[in-house]
């Protein structure tokens, strides 16, 4: 079969489904992604896709006489065009989210930054859902009083086993939310008397907790463990996100946990058997498959082919999303990128590193005070803040947010002494801050790979051939090779390994520096930085001169008008990178 626009990936070779009692299909931190990855085959279903798959789904489940739950962990918010474009951001996404037949869902972190984000959150998705959408922890002030931001938990009743489901959202003990919320650590929510009444609550077959949680964070463990000192052997099963990886545990014979990725790249799949058993001691089976967001799979899994699978309403989905994107005229070229530059895939250091092109190339230009512009610079962003790989070829509108979504302004310091913002960069690299540096790296921040890279590049069919059960060769291409606690056999699709590289927590570039600056630096410098790490840029300077001298409302805006990193880097693109893509 050769590759086609409607099925570019022909010949995977895929491990399949097992389904049981209970099912669930998961995904987490889409960040706006839902019209797919456009230049990545291997993710590029798009929510009118996974409409028509859920559709099939359940079906299946039906005709199994089993039960099928799907739910959503957030951070749907933040890092697509198709999100960030509109005005108010978002405005989009939660007119067509709901379209997607969702059992239970939960807010992250990216619904709360944003105090507009917030509002239109609670006042347009979470009642759609009636009840569906959980927030156990986290609290709205719209009219002076705090309100929960969502239901507290969820019972309902599955359609066909009849199995009792008790649901739980929590969200990661959050501290950077706008002040019209408020979270709560869990470790806090678990001793109040609400959480106590449903934890008691005997007519429960199973608890489920969906959390925009890391599924190692100890806050889950205490609500694991809450529960678990009420019904020591009820089966709990977790869904977690914010950490962009794909991870399954197991805490204990009757409770597992499922992190199904980032950026829709990813649909979890969760099944239980043995819920049926009265006998106490009756041992449960799991099982978890990871599935790559794209058509091929999603009609393989559910034995339909590109003549059955979509469903009206996935269609029409799909031809909306093209228009809102048209709308939103993120597909406008803003230049073309000469090469492909990666986050973690090529060594901090290597030319072909993002960061390290940010920091010897763009910064250096586009973050400039023209009333300062002779006075030595050093520039600040967290890595954090860079979300997607650019690919070689049209860096469109909808690039700028999908590489570098977040409306931080940079603020500096003036007249630093030198002796003191030369540590910085070490400062910010031991802080253990919890927050305010994530790791993008899919595998959580550890490279599996410490030494220089060997080749990453697509791997030929003549080079990697897996025989199908028909004898036609299949392709492997490079993508997720998850290792969890059940093996590594979670992948739906057999993929080569990329090989990830670790990245600092902070960038820094310098700019008027003199020439001889090692030998003879400048006695002052101005230390501009991305607000986001403003408090860490105070701490970090109070800490190295050894007395209280900067408070994050000492720093003021360094550049004029519009300078978020998507603005400037669209700026950069726009002047320096050629606009004819040949
Ligand atoms: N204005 C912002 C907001 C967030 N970040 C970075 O994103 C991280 C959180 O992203 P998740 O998808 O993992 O929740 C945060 O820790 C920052 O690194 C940012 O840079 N600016
Ligand atoms: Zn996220
Ligand atoms: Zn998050």
């Amino acid at each position: 079969i050769q590759p086609s626009a409607r099925n570019p990936l022909p010949n995977q070779q895929f491990r399949d489904l097992k389904w049981g009692q209970l099912n669930f299909l998961h995904t987490t931190d889409n960040h706006g992604w839902h019209a797919g990855h456009l230049q990545e085959p291997q993710y590029s279903a798009d929510l009118g896709d996974y409409i028509s798959f859920v559709s099939h789904m359940r079906r299946i489940a039906d005709e199994k006489n089993v039960d099928l739950v799907v739910v959503d962990t957030g951070d749907r918010a933040e890092g697509n065009g198709l999100w960030d474009a509109s005005d108010p951001m978002g405005n989009y996404t939660r007119n067509f989210y709901h379209q997607v037949d969702v059992d239970v869902l939960t807010n992250g972190n990216h619904e709360l930054y944003n105090g507009t984000t917030a509002t239109n959150e609670f006042l347009e998705m979470v009642p759609y859902y009636e009840g569906r959408y959980v927030a156990s922890n986290v609290d709205i002030n719209m009219t002076g009083e705090w309100e929960p931001f969502a239901n507290r938990s969820h019972k309902f009743t599955t359609k066909n086993l009849g199995l009792r489901v008790t649901s739980f959202g929590f969200l990661f003990n959050f501290t950077g939310n706008f002040y019209n919320t408020n979270v709560k650590p869990a470790s806090i929510v678990i001793k109040e008397d609400w959480f106590h009444d449903a934890i008691n609550d005997q007519d429960v077959d199973l608890f489920m907790i969906i959390g925009h949680i890391d599924i190692e964070d100890l806050e889950l463990g205490h609500v694991l463990a809450a529960i678990r000192k009420v019904h020591p052997t009820i089966p709990v099963q977790i869904f977690g996100g914010h950490s962009h990886i794909r991870n399954f545990k197991k805490y204990d014979e009757k409770s597992t946990a499922l992190e199904s990725g980032r950026y829709f790249e990813t649909v979890g799949f969760l099944s239980i058997d043995g819920l049926l058993s009265k006998a106490k001691d009756a041992s449960l089976g799991f099982f978890r498959r990871y599935i790559d967001a794209n058509r091929a799979g999603y009609q393989h899994h559910t034995s339909t082919n590109e003549e059955t699978f979509d469903t009206l309403q996935g269609l029409n989905l799909t031809a909306k999303l093209t228009q809102y994107r048209a709308e939103l005229g993120l597909d406008r070229l803003i230049g073309c990128a000469p090469q492909d530059y990666t986050l973690s895939k090529d060594p901090y250091g290597s030319p072909n590193n993002w960061y390290t092109f940010l920091e010897k190339t763009v910064l250096p230009k586009v973050v400039a005070n023209e009333e300062r512009l002779g006075v030595p610079r050093i520039i600040f962003i967290n890595t954090g803040s860079q979300r997607f790989d650019v690919f070689k070829g049209a860096f469109t509108y909808d690039t700028s947010f999908i590489v570098s979504p977040f409306t931080s302004r940079f603020r500096f310091a003036q007249d630093v002494p030198w002796v003191h913002a030369s540590q910085l960069r070490d400062y910010f690299e031991d802080d253990a801050n919890p927050y305010s540096y994530p790791t993008l790296n899919p595998l959580h921040g550890e490279a599996n790979h410490p030494l220089p890279p060997v080749s990453n590049h697509i791997y030929t069919q003549a080079q990697n051939q897996h025989p199908l059960a028909n004898g036609r060769p299949a392709t492997v291409i490079p993508g997720y090779t998850t290792s969890d606690d059940f093996g590594t056999d979670g992948d739906d699709t057999v993929h080569s390994e990329i090989i990830w590289y670790p990245s600092p927590k902070v960038i820094q570039g310098i700019a008027s520096f003199p020439e001889d600056w090692e030998v003879n630096p400048p006695e002052t410098v101005d230390v501009v930085f991305m607000d986001f790490i403003g408090w860490n840029v105070a701490a970090g300077l109070n800490e190295i001169a050894g007395r209280e001298e900067w408070r994050v409302t000492d720093f003021k805006p360094y550049m004029e008008g519009e300078d978020t990193m998507t603005k400037l880097l669209l700026e950069y693109v726009r002047d320096e990178w050629k606009h004819d893509c040949v």
